[in-house]
């Protein structure tokens, strides 16, 4: 898993080390690695523009700017303040920088072979001064490659929320990533995120980002003795007659996970459809591990009694689109909800932007009212639990926003619920596998292709750790 840290508990953690190593600085080691990195993206003859603010991120900038200029890069410096780093500006000066104007750093924008952001880092407001910005923009609208010192500037660091900023190529971050490299729609400004570990010691993490290892082990695989009860029974409960897909690729994601059985008991067309297209699955009721249900239910007026029937049994269940405006005061332990933006709203009673606007309060809000886990779906997959903990999933590419990878992503987390495990786990998992799977077939292929994606990856997995 990949620790999200904040603004604060980097700089705590600055004071800390700073305490310890009196006299020394953090800084070189900052600035050295910013320079390697311009120095791999301008090439060693490249001509390099270094935008620079007046705080600490400013003098990363200007440190690396003469060590650029030593190594023989004509370096132009454009101090957007009327002060700036005192050291900063002395290194650079000796090394043979070149300060220039507003006027001729934006002159200078279609002439050089990177920019360098040095304006403003962890202790930035959100936005950007309009000369600024104007000059962020011109690099690129011309495509000129951005490397971002710490994060983009005009990004606010501890969110996910989009601001005028710089957009990057690369952001070179020092001891841990931020919540606006990791989370959309913030992350998409920050291009190729390297975290450079400068030494300080950092404490709790106040989210958590999986990668592909943090899935393949948590990934349910069949041992010697598993049959198709010990793999788990997934009961679904999917469908209407004006939204019979939904089931079809409910299933389709629960059977491609790798159900040891499925029990299907939604309504027609979809029992007849799948009969006739996916014929390991069985029909009608009987024990199961775990339940999903919601998906293509439709605004019926039996839905709220619809969901108690299957609540009934007490096992996990995952509760997906129009069940979770039917929710009744308790939830059998360890349930998984499902909702996007729009449905995590209706359940709380809020408006949409407001959930866009503080997703993982909202999702935490839903938790604990419900006592279940949520899985907020969208461009950056939250996973929250009662308790406050946030976990993000593995990023996935941008063609599963369409009609039905929810309905697909639901079956897969049923799987893992009847499969034993925890709610939490099974969102974390099931999201960023369909993520993953997506990832390996770029294209518009529809859900039911990723779905059979899901398997191949999950096979590969299977040959390391099947016994
Ligand atoms: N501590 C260390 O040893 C290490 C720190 N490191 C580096 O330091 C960075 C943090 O430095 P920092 O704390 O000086 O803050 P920084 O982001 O440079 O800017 C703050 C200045 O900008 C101003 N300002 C704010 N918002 C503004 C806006 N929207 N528009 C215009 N101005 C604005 C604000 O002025 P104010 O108006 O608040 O008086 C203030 O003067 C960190 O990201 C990393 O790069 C590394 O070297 C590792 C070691
Ligand atoms: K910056």
């Amino acid at each position: 898993m990949i620790g999200v840290q904040t603004a604060d508990a980097i700089r705590v953690a600055e004071q800390v080390w700073f305490e310890a190593h009196r006299g020394e600085g953090l800084m070189g080691r900052a600035a050295a690695a910013v320079a390697a990195h311009a120095l791999e993206m301008a090439g060693t003859h490249g001509r390099v523009l270094v935008v620079v603010g007046r705080g600490n991120n400013g003098g990363d900038g200007l440190f690396a700017a003469a060590e650029l200029a030593r190594h023989g890069l004509p370096v132009a410096i454009w101090p957007v303040a009327e002060t700036m780093h005192e050291q900063g500006r002395v290194a650079a000066t000796g090394a043979g920088c070149r300060f220039v104007g507003v006027v001729e750093a934006t002159e200078q924008v279609a002439e050089v072979d990177l920019v360098v952001d040095a304006v403003l880092g962890i202790g930035g407001r959100p936005g950007l001064r309009p000369d600024v910005l104007a000059l962020a923009q011109e690099a690129e609208a011309l495509g000129v490659p951005v490397l971002a010192v710490d994060l983009p500037s005009g990004l606010d660091t501890d969110s996910h929320q989009l601001q005028d900023s710089f957009h990057a190529t690369r952001t070179i971050t020092f001891a841990a990533r931020k919540a606006c490299h990791v989370l959309q729609p913030a992350a998409s400004r920050c291009g190729e995120v390297v975290c450079v570990d400068i030494g300080i010691e950092l404490g709790n993490s106040v989210l958590e980002v999986a990668e592909a290892g943090d899935v393949a082990v948590r990934w349910p695989v069949p041992g010697p003795t598993s049959d198709k009860y010990s793999r788990g029974v997934v009961g679904i409960d999917s469908g209407s007659a004006q939204y019979p897909g939904a089931a079809v690729l409910g299933v389709t994601g629960a059977l491609y996970a790798g159900a040891g059985m499925i029990r299907f008991v939604g309504p027609e067309p979809a029992d007849a459809i799948i009969r006739a297209s996916l014929p390991s699955v069985t029909h009608g009721e009987g024990r199961v591990q775990a339940w999903l249900c919601g998906s293509g239910w439709g605004s019926a007026d039996d839905n709220r009694a619809r969901l108690e029937r299957r609540l009934a049994d007490g096992v996990p269940a995952v509760i997906d689109a129009d069940a979770l405006s039917v929710l009744p005061e308790h939830l059998p332990y360890g349930c998984l909800l499902t909702p996007h933006a729009g449905e995590l709203a209706r359940l709380l009673g809020a408006e949409r932007a407001e959930v866009e606007a503080d997703p993982i309060g909202s999702a935490h809000r839903a938790a604990e009212r419900t006592g279940a886990v949520v899985l907020l779906k969208g461009a950056s997959q939250y996973i929250v639990q009662p308790d406050g903990r946030v976990r993000v999933a593995v990023p996935g590419p941008s063609w599963t926003a369409q009609a039905g990878s929810g309905d697909v992503l639901a079956g897969i987390c049923a799987t893992l619920l009847a499969a034993g495990l925890p709610a939490a786990d099974a969102g974390l998992v099931g999201a960023s596998v369909q993520a993953m799977a997506a990832a390996r077939r770029p294209g518009p292929w529809p859900p039911d292709d990723i779905a059979h994606e899901v398997a191949a990856l999950v096979g590969n997995w299977g040959e390391l750790s099947c016994r």
